[in-house]
């Protein structure tokens, strides 16, 4: 008989959500390397999503085919569909910009620009034209800093450099800043890896509150961490999706033996 590992799922409410992003058939090879087979999953709007699986098995590497990041890597070639609401995100015709702002990233590592607290958040607004004066830019800032549950610890030192914040702080500095151009989705890869229990609990906070406008896609090692702010868990394994489903499903009734076994610690 396995143990099931003790994780205390977080699902707070049964609401289901039209699909947002419904990938079908996704194929990613870098250059030989199949890295991702046949990804087909539809992804909720207004909730979680976490990916899950061992270290390699393609859980970046299909986030980063949500908002086409891997076309900035030479050898990456991806086939199949995404479509975002009713939009292929893959058809040439699409403005890649346009879309990495309406999929905003953020990432293991916080990474701050060597810029302002204020013009972190305030170059993407201003880049993409959101913004007709400084009364305009200074209220879309403010609001993302308050969004991001940053407003009230960098209201006194916008001009301070982003980079001289804590690494939690740094790490909301960067939620801001995706927030800022008004994503509908946000994919989070690792967002907690480099920062203290302290720092990561904000960090989580701060997913739970944003599920309740954004779609929200997780890449993370920690399980205990996918049971706590997700709704949905998809779990991946040699680069391909073996299943996905309700977190707490996944958790304590997974259906398949290989999502069992990485779920009760016997490989990963
Ligand atoms: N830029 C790249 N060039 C070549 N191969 C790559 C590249 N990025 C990823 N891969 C390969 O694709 C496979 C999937 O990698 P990916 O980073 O997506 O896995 P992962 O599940 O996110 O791993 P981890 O949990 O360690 O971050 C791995 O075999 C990896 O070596």
């Amino acid at each position: 008989m396995l143990k099931m590992p003790n994780l205390e799922v977080h699902q707070p409410d049964a609401v289901k959500h039209d699909t947002k992003v419904s990938a079908q058939d996704v194929n990613v090879y870098y250059g030989e390397k199949h890295a991702l087979q046949n990804v087909s999953v539809n992804i909720p709007d207004r909730s979680v999503m976490a990916f899950i699986g061992p270290s390699g098995c393609g859980k970046s590497t299909f986030l980063r085919c949500i908002n086409r990041m891997n076309d900035t890597i030479p050898i990456a070639k991806v086939t199949g569909k995404i479509i975002i609401d009713n939009q292929d995100i893959y058809d040439p015709s699409l403005d890649v910009v346009q879309l990495r702002a309406r999929v905003g990233m953020v990432f293991q590592k916080p990474n701050p620009f060597p810029k302002s607290i204020y013009e972190n958040v305030a170059y993407g607004p201003r880049i993409h034209g959101l913004s007709h004066s400084k009364a305009d830019l200074d209220e879309i800032v403010g609001a993302s800093l308050e969004k991001a549950g940053l407003w009230k610890e960098v209201k006194d030192r916008l001009n301070d450099p982003g980079t001289g914040l804590s690494g939690g702080q740094q790490q909301r500095l960067c939620i801001a800043r995706a927030i800022a151009v008004n994503p509908e989705v946000i994919l989070m890869d690792e967002p907690c890896s480099a920062l203290d229990p302290i720092a990561t609990a904000k960090i989580e906070e701060l997913i739970d509150e944003l599920r309740q406008n954004y779609c929200i896609i997780i890449v993370t090692h920690s399980m205990q961490q996918a049971a706590r702010v997700s709704q949905r868990t998809a779990f991946f394994h040699l680069g391909t999706l073996v299943e996905e489903g309700d977190t707490t499903d996944i958790f304590t009734n997974p259906k398949d033996q290989r999502t069992q076994d990485y779920i009760t610690g016997r490989f990963g």
